[in-house]
């Protein structure tokens, strides 16, 4: 392994010396930290990472290389990749490259040999920050340069994204066993294990872009609509929120995940606000306060549902009552909502983890239970 200098530069003006990884160049986003041990794969293939730099907490990655089974789209979509000690060694039967190599191949920038503790203790202090890998010659801009850039780039609040990670074209996943009818994904960055998730219950999948309007969403006949996880600030997506507000309207049945989670509450009329520096990882601890049950969870998530925890409140736009159904145990975080006049349902952290915890897997067959009901009401 070559031992070639990289640095990244937060925006506050700290350096992190260390060795170039991955491709080489220059990278600008938003540096986050991702508690997850296992996983590696999943995090760099998901493509609510757009924007983002990420720092894994886990100190050894790589040992596992690389497969074609994990990964939860057809790229990395991370903007950057910050890792305190790569590894050397590819281990594992299922492995066919090592994520150094894949790294290169796709363009994306990394540095290793870095204190990712330190980084993450200081993200936790002040909140995400933009910040730069700087390598190869970009390594050898003045300090200076590495700040401006760092300093040029655009803020997550405010940024939409979905354009970037969205689907050209409707395609579709077909039901597994007997089919209980078309669902309309809107795609705003969508993961391969979402979409498996859904076929198994029974849905035939459409994914569409998100430019889709509401008429020729209601053209492929739809049972119910799903709104995926995706990068960006839910502020910034008014159109989605506006085609969501005729989904519920029409009446029919809602399940949202992470950003559909957070376009949901925007259209039942609350606001969303930005985490100090989010929750990334796989060991979030949520409580579903119906059933009391306690759920690890994986998240990936910088912002949140302004809702009335702990009360059922009013829809604030017209759409009856709705109960905040989950809650984060670290911090109180809104983590799910179910709006109890209309059959619409979300949560904030991800139910189709692959590397898993697998304990909120139910909400699959949740949203196929509400389908089914609604079916039967509507006859
Ligand atoms: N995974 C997601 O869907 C993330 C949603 C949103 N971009 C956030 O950061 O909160």
């Amino acid at each position: 392994m070559t031992c070639e200098a990289a640095v990244l530069v937060l925006e506050d003006g700290t350096r992190y010396l260390g060795q170039a990884y991955g491709a080489r160049g220059q990278r600008l986003g938003e540096v986050v930290f991702a508690t997850g041990m296992t996983g590696y794969q999943e995090t760099i293939t998901d493509p609510s990472y757009v924007g983002q730099i990420v720092v894994m907490t886990a100190p050894h990655i790589g040992n596992t290389g690389v497969n074609d089974e994990d990964p939860e789209s057809s790229r990395i979509w991370v903007s950057g990749f910050v890792v305190r000690d790569a590894s050397r060694v590819v281990s594992n039967y299922r492995a066919n490259g090592s994520l150094d190599d894949q790294l290169t191949e796709q363009s994306i920038v990394g540095i290793s040999g870095v204190d990712t503790r330190a980084i993450t203790r200081r993200l936790r202090d002040s909140g995400s920050m933009r910040g730069g890998i700087f390598s190869g010659t970009d390594a050898e801009l003045s300090h200076e340069e590495q700040l401006t850039a760092v300093k040029d780039t655009a803020q997550m609040t405010g940024r939409s994204l979905s354009s970037k990670v969205s689907t050209a074209e409707t395609y579709v996943v077909d039901a597994i066993g007997e089919s209980i009818g078309r669902l309309a994904v809107l795609d705003l960055g969508v993961k391969t294990s979402t979409l498996n998730y859904l076929a198994e219950r029974g849905f035939e999948v459409h994914v569409l872009p998100q430019t889709v309007s509401f008429d020729e969403m209601l053209a492929i006949e739809p049972v119910a609509v799903f709104y995926s996880n995706g990068p960006g600030d839910p502020s910034a997506s008014d159109a989605h929120v506006a085609l969501l507000t005729e989904v519920l309207k029409k009446g029919l049945p809602f399940f949202g995940i992470c950003f559909g989670n957070q376009l949901l509450g925007r259209a039942l009329g609350y606001g969303t606000y930005k985490l100090p520096f989010g929750h990334r990882g796989i060991n979030q601890p949520v409580i579903d306060v119906n059933t009391l049950r306690t759920e690890i969870t994986s998240h990936n998530h910088g912002f949140a549902v302004d809702a009335p925890v702990g009360e059922i409140s009013q829809s604030p736009a017209g759409f009856g009552r709705v109960e905040v159904s989950h809650v984060n145990l670290n911090d109180n975080v809104v983590e799910g909502l179910r709006a109890l006049d209309v059959p619409a349902f979300s949560v904030q952290y991800h139910p189709e983890a692959a590397s898993g915890p697998h304990d909120a897997n139910y909400l699959f067959d949740r949203f196929r239970d509400l389908v089914l009901e609604n079916a039967k009401d509507s006859k």
